[in-house]
């Protein structure tokens, strides 16, 4: 009893402490940023066009054509316009996410983007990047592990995770599953708040939400509003896009910013929006949504008349905003700092580019995927297939002897090429299945590549090791392979090498196309082409292809599996009575001598270190200011 009144008791201090916490993280910390823009222009270069013409030239299509505005502190700044109007790549480039050829100034306090900057910025993507396979809790505390810096203790984190879930009405669903497509989990307005709270939890200054209501009810919506405007009101600068907000959403607005194809129509308060139009000669002719009759006029819809045109509304509309930008709101964002390179540099000076250590983040985003793939790593239905394959293998090689050698050497081969296959087809999902979260996460310099890149090789290698481990026990014993301790122990070497030069192959390839289709049709014809040049399938290659044989993995893995099997004193019975194994047609072109099976087992150990390589250059591409896909 005593105990439960001690539980209660520490529950109830527990609770008021992440209350307590919850409206610190609302209220105190970062500095207040002002966010400024001006003339903001970008242009990107289409595909050739004209295919079959001979002149053929690039053409450069404009996203976005002078966008000027002003976020202050407790404002929040709502992007409208229609499909494809450039409010999402208005938003990367005001976020500092946006590569590519993207023309005048974005100031934060005066100041171009920095690493601090970037600190003290949250971005909620338009899709919800998660893992569907971890709770709502271990999502918030995953990331808040990886994203508060030292200052903070572990417990701190894990305090600041409660007090957001608290905040943001996680409570109820904290131990639920995100879920996914074809999982079912938390709720499209719980997960989009799951978003949100993991931006909240560095505690921006400046937040950045693309579309958080799409897809969402009303209510849901309000409610997430509810809490922006919340955050807001304690000193937060928000920048949104939104697509078709009601009008209670719509003033809750403090700025509102009309998009129609890159150009602004209008930019002030959301309030006086309409009033601006109709100054312009654009009154609404009945009462509606203001959102909805921006967006008909940035489609350039105002009477609805058949005979309208569009194309001339929307050309006055932009000529009327140019007037009127420069005649009444120009000079208050004229005054900008002009920043040179220099200070951008000063900016960066003292502050630390990741938020914790290597080995912090290696441990982390370890625990983090062996989690999300605990069912797929340790599923049953692997473990199975292993026995099974392995059993069967056992039964049709049982007991086979030097006697029947051509038998031997094509088990010899199936364990090499089941090997080669089974690890590379594991590994080429890796990469394409987490370039989304490795794009989000790297982008908000949660963590470096190469914690991320070590993290993913030891989270499989447990299993990676287990099974292939346990078939060679199963299959060695039950096709009766030489039975001495040393030449097992050769065996298992040069399997478990096998393993891992396959998995680092499949981790390139996926590293390099990063869709799973594409890589899965490279990593046939590659293993195919290893297979089939490895020495047991055609004994005599012509020469202008033999060279790939030299690339070949398997080539060097069923080297090494002959040497590991047969020495050069070896005699197996034949029509002449005992011939040499080492005469053996598919050996006597490989080889038993122990220098080849040096430079097979030297080459596999570079493959092993050379493909895992070529993955790490790989993701490197992945930039950290590149668009979200
Ligand atoms: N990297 C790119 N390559 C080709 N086109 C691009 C690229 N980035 C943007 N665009 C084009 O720029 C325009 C604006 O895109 P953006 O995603 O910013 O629009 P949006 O207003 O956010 O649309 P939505 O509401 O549908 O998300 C679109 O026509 C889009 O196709």
């Amino acid at each position: 009893m005593e105990l439960e009144i001690a539980d209660i008791e520490s529950q109830t201090t527990y609770k008021a402490t992440i209350q307590e916490e919850s409206r610190d993280i609302f209220h105190k910390g970062n500095r207040s940023i002002t966010l400024k823009f001006h003339n903001v222009v970008y242009k990107i270069q289409t595909k050739e066009v004209g295919l079959f013409e001979k002149n053929k030239k690039a053409e450069e299509k404009v996203i976005l054509n002078g966008v000027a505005g002003m976020v202050e502190p407790g404002e929040i700044l709502a992007m409208l316009g229609p499909s494809g109007s450039g409010k999402t790549t208005l938003l990367t480039a005001l976020g500092g996410r946006l590569g590519g050829q993207l023309q005048g100034t974005i100031t934060y306090n005066g100041k171009p983007f920095s690493n601090s900057m970037k600190r003290k910025t949250g971005f909620v993507t338009q899709d919800d990047v998660l893992y569907p396979h971890l709770t709502v809790t271990e999502t918030l505390v995953f990331t808040a592990l990886l994203r508060l810096p030292n200052s903070f203790t572990k417990e701190d984190k894990i305090m600041h995770a409660n007090a957001v879930m608290s905040q943001l009405g996680l409570t109820r669903c904290k131990n639920s599953i995100i879920g996914g497509p074809l999982l079912r989990g938390i709720s499209g307005g719980e997960r989009k708040r799951v978003s949100i709270g993991q931006e909240m939890l560095i505690n921006p200054s400046l937040l950045f939400l693309d579309e958080p209501t799409s897809g969402l009810d009303s209510t849901t919506a309000q409610r997430i509003l509810s809490t922006l405007w919340e955050l807001a009101s304690g000193g937060k600068t928000i920048v949104m896009t939104i697509h078709q907000p009601s009008s209670r959403i719509y003033y809750m607005f403090h700025k509102v910013l009309l998009l129609s194809e890159g150009n602004v129509l209008y930019y002030g308060k959301g309030s006086e929006a309409i009033e601006y139009f109709s100054n312009i000669g654009y009154a609404p002719t009945m009462a509606m949504n203001p959102a909805d009759f921006l967006l008909d006029l940035a489609n350039g819809v105002y009477t609805d008349q058949p005979n309208e045109d569009h194309a001339l509304n929307k050309h006055k509309l932009i000529s009327a905003y140019k007037n009127h930008f420069n005649t009444n709101l120009k000079h208050s964002l004229d005054e900008i700092p002009d920043y040179g390179k220099s200070q951008g540099r000063f900016e960066n000076k003292g502050v630390e580019k990741w938020p914790t250590t290597w080995w912090q983040q290696f441990y982390v985003l370890l625990r983090r995927y062996v989690k999300e793939r605990k069912h797929e790593s340790f599923s049953g239905l692997r473990v199975c297939q292993i026995l099974l394959v392995s059993f069967i293998a056992g039964l049709l090689w049982y007991k086979s002897d030097i006697s029947h050698l051509q038998d031997q050497i094509g088990l010899l081969f199936f364990v090499a090429s089941f090997w080669a296959v089974f690890p590379l087809y594991q590994a080429i999902y890796t990469f394409p299945k987490e370039i989304l979260m490795l794009k989000k996460e790297r982008s908000s310099g949660m963590y470096r590549l190469s914690s991320y890149f070590f993290s993913r090789m030891v989270a499989d290698l447990p299993m990676e090791l287990i099974l292939p481990i346990t078939f060679l026990f199963i299959i060695y014993w039950m096709a009766g392979l030489k039975a001495n301790v040393v030449n097992f122990i050769y065996t298992l070497f040069t399997l478990i090498l096998n393993v891992l030069v396959s998995q680092g192959i499949g981790l390139a390839i996926g590293a390099i196309v990063l869709d799973q289709k594409s890589a899965t049709t490279l990593a046939s014809v590659i293993m195919l082409s290893f297979l089939l040049v490895g020495g047991f399938y055609v004994q005599h290659v012509p020469k202008f292809i033999s060279w790939i044989k030299y690339i070949s993995t398997s080539y060097y893995v069923y080297h090494l599996l002959m040497g590991s099997q047969y020495d050069t004193s070896d005699t197996y019975p034949c029509s002449k009575g005992q011939c040499l194994v080492s005469e053996f047609p598919m050996i006597k072109q490989i080889g038993l001598d122990l220098r080849g099976q040096m430079i097979a087992a030297s080459a596999l150990g570079l493959m092993l270190i050379g493909y895992r390589l070529v993955a790490y250059f790989a993701l490197m591409r992945i930039g950290m200011t590149k668009k979200l896909a």
